[in-house]
């Protein structure tokens, strides 16, 4: 009898709008049930395209090149405005994400002068903690940390209570990496601004999975990388979004040519301009930044309410397999069960899931590994079936219920 959680799967595959995409996106190995879109997307076969074609206009053009290429950040800006629910006009492609943050949380600090809190979570992404500390010690100021569950995430009610009139900048992941656990953006930034003050929201692991609606909260800034769910690749270039009446008021602290007026002018004094272009530094890595466009070009075609449906399903889908295969194997859900509480990605704790991560790529199961104790099972909505999650949670059902993950060293070592 065939099993009814695959004909399930079948019949969601069948009745998936998005099921067309999948053929928009190189796959070399059908085998393979690729669960890391969420930390490197796969390649867009119209990117494998638009790059030969772009590193034979290097080759032609030369400098000449320069003008198709200088206006790739804003138009893909554009483009990812239509998945974020942000405007034309109020996102670009700059730096990375690190950068980014960088750059638009000082911007915020200054415009906040005389408060001397920043507050995050203390179960924020590395880089975000790290930065904001280090912003923290250059200025004598104080990083509030609001208690965050590792898997449940972050209450609205912790935010709000750790806000009032010292706090100049409110900064947090929309989804959180590990548990995929999705912040309430409307409410925390409506908090923040009874306050007074602004909010950083890093949207890494939303940008592409989730609806995320900048406009319609009202949020102020955001930054996020193109390479997870947007396909762009490795290192490609993050966004940034600045909301269209803040642009003229924030000033960023590295004033680069790229922010300033008429740049080939060469000008002897720093003016930026009043637009989302002030928040440009360098001279952009224009291969990646093509790739990044093409990537964000597929998820605007299908549509960010479809996208975030699809994530919805996967999920669901996943975490009834996960209840009826892998709780009664030792693993515990590590993702808020509410579909309106998370992203794209499934946690699994399981005290063996270090080795369990190696058997599965061992099978040609690729989630990935993040302590403590968690498998992370991301689904791109753009090319992961309900098949694919089917085949990925059986062989890891068959590795655990048979030990196959116990001949893998227990140590971690590296990438996972
Ligand atoms: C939430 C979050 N912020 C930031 C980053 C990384 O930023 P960067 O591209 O600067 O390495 C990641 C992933 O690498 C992330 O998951
Ligand atoms: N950005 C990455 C990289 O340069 C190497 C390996 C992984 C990554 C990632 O994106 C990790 C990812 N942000 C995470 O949530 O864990």
């Amino acid at each position: 009898m065939l099993d009814p959680f695959l004909a399930e799967a079948r019949a969601l595959d069948a009745a998936d709008p998005l099921a067309g995409f999948r053929d928009d996106f190189v796959i070399t190995d059908p085998d393979t049930v690729y669960l890391d879109g969420n930390s490197l997307g796969r390649l867009p076969k119209a990117t494998r395209e638009t790059l030969r074609q772009a590193v034979d206009a290097w080759g032609g053009d030369l400098i000449d090149g320069w003008h198709a290429w200088l206006p790739v950040g804003r138009e893909a800006g554009d483009v990812l405005a239509g998945v974020l629910g942000a405007e034309p006009g109020e996102v670009v492609l700059s730096d990375s994400t690190s950068v980014n943050l960088y750059k638009l949380a000082v911007a915020a600090l200054d415009a906040r002068p005389g408060r001397d809190v920043i507050v995050t979570d203390d179960d924020n992404f590395p880089t975000d903690r790290y930065i904001l500390e280090g912003i923290a010690a250059a200025r004598g100021l104080e990083v509030r940390r609001v208690g965050a569950d590792i898997d449940e995430g972050l209450r609205t009610e912790d935010v709000e209570a750790a806000l009032d009139d010292r706090v100049a900048l409110v900064c947090l992941s929309h989804v959180a990496y590990r548990s995929g656990a999705l912040a309430d953006l409307p409410a925390v930034t409506a908090a923040a601004h009874r306050h007074g003050a602004l909010v950083l929201w890093d949207l890494c692991h939303s940008a592409g999975a989730v609806e995320i609606g900048l406009t319609a909260a009202d949020a102020d800034l955001a930054v996020g990388c193109t390479y997870k769910y947007l396909n762009g690749g490795p290192g490609a270039p993050a966004f940034l979004y600045v909301r269209r009446d803040l642009q003229d008021v924030l000033v960023q602290p590295i004033r680069g040519w790229f922010g300033q007026t008429d740049q080939f002018a060469m000008g002897p004094d720093y003016r930026p301009p009043p637009t989302i272009d002030r928040f440009l530094v360098g001279t952009p890595p224009m291969l990646s930044g093509l790739a990044a466009l093409e990537g964000a070009r597929i998820t605007a075609r299908a549509g960010i309410g479809p996208v975030a449906a699809k994530a919805r399903t996967l999920t669901d889908y996943a975490l009834r397999l996960a209840d009826a295969w892998l709780t009664p194997l030792g693993f515990r859900v590590a993702t808020p069960r509410d579909p309106a509480r998370r992203g794209s990605h499934l946690s699994l704790h399981h005290p063996a899931a270090w080795q369990l991560c190696q058997a599965l790529k061992a099978e040609r199961v690729v989630p990935d590994h993040r302590p403590p104790e968690r498998l992370r099972l991301g689904f791109a909505p753009l090319y992961t079936r309900h098949t694919d999650l089917h085949t990925g949670l059986t062989r890891l059902r068959d590795i655990a219920a048979t030990d196959r993950h116990l001949t893998f060293p227990i140590i971690p070592q590296g990438l996972t």
